[in-house]
């Protein structure tokens, strides 16, 4: 289960995957009264014709490039397993409710579905949404079959493992430095996401998956310590920061910021920068479009020479073993 895309980049299809994306209370968590206008009446109507420009860039012939991906590595994932594998979205399609229904429809008999958030970090507006929404899917619509979820996973030694393998070929080719480039989160939901942690510590929440101890920034720095200590990375060739703020959730995101930071690398002596977004598994339109074209464009602007952008796992054998390996050791 990944996060999902508009239906196509057309301002129309873009505008109703924002209205359904952020009227989830776990993403813009205002409440209702005050996330209704806020999203109907000044996000969406700004934020969908750019955003529908943005998805136009990287769109590709068989759609947008998170689905389109999601569905890869759910295709080789099929062929090493006897049971079907299918992709479902957190948000447009398709829905848990239509891939639920197809999988009973195809076998009246199941007994039980594993779904595998496709999120490393644990945070309330990216695993924990998916995993709840899932779970009221099922309730609601009273399936016969048991639901399993496969935990958060950001300092696994597999997925550790695998974005290692990923990352190794370009270091070959000479670097400066490797930026890890998270998706962000206003500072809010890390408040929240503490709250929701310690209660789970002490025992007051049963969340059916292994929550970590730790929060969501806190979980990225680990990503990025247990990668460079794979790679044998020196302390002064790698960073960790944070992309993809949308200002209107509020003011203040975990720091630092990619976007500024790409621009003032080259003047700290950065010649030769790759980036890694280790928070999305498939690439999308946050990958693509803001750091491989506009953080590439601001890079290399502001006096970079090449910013090589690495992309996400995706299908990649590795990582296909891995999620393999991890779904058979659950049945
Ligand atoms: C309050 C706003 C947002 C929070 C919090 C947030 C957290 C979050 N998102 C992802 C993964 C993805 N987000 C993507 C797109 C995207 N994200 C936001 C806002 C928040 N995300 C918006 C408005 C959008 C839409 C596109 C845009 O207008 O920029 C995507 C890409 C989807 C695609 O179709 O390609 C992903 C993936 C995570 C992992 C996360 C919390 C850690
Ligand atoms: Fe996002």
């Amino acid at each position: 289960m990944n996060l999902g895309s508009p239906d196509s980049p057309e301002v129309k299809d873009v505008r109703r995957y924002l209205n359904e994306f952020l009227m989830d209370s776990r993403v813009l968590d205002f409440p209702a009264v005050f996330r209704f206008p806020l999203v109907r009446g000044i996000i969406t109507p700004f934020r969908a014709p750019n955003s529908a420009k943005a998805y136009s860039k990287v769109w590709r012939k068989d759609g947008s490039p998170l689905i389109v991906l999601t569905r890869q590595l759910a295709d080789a994932v099929q062929q090493q397993f006897d049971y079907p594998v299918r992709t479902a979205m957190r948000y447009g399609n398709p829905s848990p409710r239509k891939v639920f229904d197809e999988l009973l429809q195809a076998d009246p008999g199941l007994k039980e579905v594993i779904l595998f958030p496709l999120y490393p970090h644990y945070t309330m507006s990216s695993y924990e949404t998916a995993v709840a929404y899932a779970r009221a899917i099922h309730k609601k619509y009273k399936y016969p079959f048991s639901l399993k979820f496969v935990s958060p996973f950001y300092n696994h030694p597999d997925y550790i493992a695998a974005l290692a393998a990923r990352i190794a070929p370009y270091l070959e080719q000479g670097y400066d430095k490797i930026l890890f480039s998270y998706h962000g989160l206003p500072e809010r939901h890390m408040r929240k996401d503490d709250e929701t942690i310690s209660r789970y510590q002490n025992g007051a929440k049963d969340t059916g998956f292994v929550m970590p101890a730790i929060n969501y920034q806190k979980q990225c720095h680990e990503t990025t310590r247990l990668v460079a200590e794979k790679l044998s990375l020196p302390e002064n060739r790698y960073e960790t920061t944070f992309q993809s703020r949308l200002k209107q959730a509020g003011n203040e995101w975990i720091k630092p910021y990619t976007a500024p930071r790409l621009e003032t690398l080259p003047a700290d002596g950065v010649k030769k920068l790759l980036v890694v977004c280790p928070a999305f598994i498939n690439d999308c339109l946050e990958t693509l479009e803001e750091i491989a074209m506009e953080g590439k464009h601001a890079f290399e602007s502001a006096g970079g020479e090449e910013l090589v952008y690495i992309p996400c796992l995706n299908d990649s054998k590795p990582w296909t073993d891995t999620v393999v390996a991890w779904v058979k050791a659950m049945l």
